[in-house]
């Protein structure tokens, strides 16, 4: 799915209304029937539950207000409170005189404010994608009223008060919302760690907005769902050989991480890769033969970390990083693989990527599209600058893609995958369960498998793959719990979840 920015949000709204021929008003039925229909299927109220719904001078207020009649006619009891304004938008005055008298509709002030008890349910359509500053005076009063009590707050399109794609000041008012209902695609600000606390639970409703102007509408942001994806991950043809899925190359551990090295071999294997060789410090070589016999181990001759570069010419691609410590000799091996691989896909995480940061000529070595795997502290050692905000953050992974010509995925809940092109995919799976050691190791055996197999572009791999390690993890929490998750789960899940993808 495609991520329009506010502005763009604007101009599908028109599009859709031209391609349609349909009125505005009529568009605006049908978002508030979509969350008319989320409330009545998925909230459940019952008919005594306070419902008040909160209404701006936009569309935002036109939405709540066609939701209110809605509610009205399915038998609840709606309130309605409107937010005074000089200027109220067409759509907002029609919904106005389209509601039944019998509905209850009252100015806000300061001194009437709706007496919100635990367990009411309050729609927040205040303010929606039209926001154009932040909120002040008798909107901030509301906003803060609402956020003592123990409402159940759903926000309409957007928490009033958010922008869709930009950082508010610090300390502005903004909605704290339970479930946000969004129309048709998601908005940037859901997808970014500082806002989750306004936006809760989120939902994309479907409104049937134009479909030939989102294809054609440039975007620099994207949403990776299933949908996303299908048909980027070809089956194995029945005459298919290992020499067709790629001979990886893995250089992991050292002496007491030498289980990173295991769990990014073991993911490579699940991955499909063709075939694989570890090369891990002397001391790792009984405990990757016996925990991953279909790898072939090349020791290193130093026990306790790796010291030298084998002969690289077998290799579809190297992954170096899991478990492998910032000695200076390996520090010297990751120069060496930068020199000798201007045409081998690579894939870097972890340490490698540590080493990078302080060994900041060795970027500039990068071979082009390769794939770095940092989480946002190793991002931050990378650019040398820690970020102001997530904002911040994401202009900073489109500009070091973009300086380096490599792919870069930034994990955490909805990891961001950049492109050199300086686009940014949004990953939609996976779960607080991950949030354990090892899970990022497995990640990078699982990339470096998609990057041997030569029929997956750059970009594809690493959607696939970020991807598939989520869903992993979604099916292996569903078994183990969030808590009970370990990484070795996410490697039994990998088959699974790649062939989900195969089936589309
Ligand atoms: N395509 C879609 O997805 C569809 C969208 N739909 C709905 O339309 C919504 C967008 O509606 P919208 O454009 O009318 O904007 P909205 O957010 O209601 O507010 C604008 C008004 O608020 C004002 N204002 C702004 N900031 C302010 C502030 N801080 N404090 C005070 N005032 C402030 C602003 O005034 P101004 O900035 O001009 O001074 C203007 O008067 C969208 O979120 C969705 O719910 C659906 O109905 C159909 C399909
Ligand atoms: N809250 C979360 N939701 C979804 N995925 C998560 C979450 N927390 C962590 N992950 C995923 O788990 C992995 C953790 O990687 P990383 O931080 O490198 O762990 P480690 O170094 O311990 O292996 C990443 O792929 C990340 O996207
Ligand atoms: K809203």
């Amino acid at each position: 799915m495609k991520i329009l920015p506010a502005r763009q949000t604007r101009a599908l709204d028109q599009a859709t209304l031209q391609a349609q021929r349909i009125s505005s008003d009529a568009l605006m039925e049908r978002a508030a029937t979509a969350c008319t229909t989320w409330l009545l299927d998925e909230l459940q109220p019952a008919f005594t539950t306070p419902l008040h719904i909160l209404c701006g001078p936009g569309n935002n207020g036109g939405d709540g207000l066609a939701i209110a009649r809605q509610l009205h006619a399915a038998g609840y009891s709606p309130q309605i409170w409107l937010l005074p304004s000089d200027r109220y938008s067409s759509d907002f005055l029609l919904n106005r005189q389209r509601l039944p008298p019998q509905v209850p509709c009252t100015e806000l002030s300061a001194d009437s404010l709706p007496a919100l008890p635990a367990g009411a349910v309050v729609l927040d359509a205040l303010f929606g994608t039209g926001l154009s500053r932040p909120l002040q005076g008798l909107a901030a009063r509301v906003v803060q009223h609402l956020s003592q009590s123990g409402a159940v707050v759903v926000a309409i399109d957007v928490p009033s008060g958010l922008f869709a794609d930009a950082p508010q000041p610090a300390d502005s008012a903004v909605v704290r919302a339970r479930y946000t209902l969004s129309f048709e695609l998601p908005k940037l600000a859901f997808l970014l760690p500082q806002n989750a606390a306004f936006v809760g639970e989120w939902t994309v409703l479907p409104i049937g907005l134009d479909a030939n102007f989102i294809h054609n509408e440039p975007v620099d942001n994207y949403f990776v769902d299933a949908g996303f994806l299908r048909r980027k991950l070809p089956r194995r043809e029945k005459f298919s050989h290992k020499g067709t899925f790629g001979h990886a190359l893995l250089l992991a551990g050292s002496y007491g991480k030498m289980g990173a090295a295991v769990l990014a071999a073991q993911a490579c294997l699940r991955g499909g890769v063709g075939l694989l060789t570890v090369r891990i410090p002397a001391a790792g070589y009984d405990i990757l033969q016996i925990s991953a016999p279909e790898a072939m181990a090349l020791p290193d001759p130093a026990r306790e970390f790796l010291t030298e570069l084998p002969e690289l010419q077998p290799y579809a691609a190297v992954g170096m990083g899991p478990g492998l410590g910032q000695e200076a000799a390996t520090a010297a091996v990751l120069r060496q693989l930068l020199h000798r691989t201007p045409h081998l896909p690579l894939v870097l995480d972890a340490d490698a990527l540590n080493l990078l940061a302080t060994h900041r000529d060795l970027l500039a070595l990068l071979p082009p599209d390769s794939l770095l795997t940092p989480h946002p502290k190793e991002f931050e050692r990378l650019t040398g600058e820690p970020a102001r905000d997530d904002y911040h953050r994401l202009e900073q992974l489109r500009a070091f893609c973009g300086q380096h010509r490599c792919y870069c995925v930034l994990k955490g809940a909805y990891t961001a995958l950049g492109t050199p092109e300086g686009a940014v995919y949004f990953n939609s799976t996976g779960n607080p369960g991950m949030a354990s050691g090892g899970s990022g190791d497995v990640l990078t055996g699982l990339l470096l498998a998609l990057r041997a197999d030569r029929r997956l572009s750059p970009l594809d791999a690493a959607l696939l793959g970020v991807f598939a390690h989520g869903r992993a993890g979604d099916l292996a929490a569903a078994q183990t719990g969030e808590a009970g998750l370990v990484a070795s789960d996410l490697v039994r899940f990998i088959g699974p979840a790649l062939q989900e993808l195969v089936d589309g």
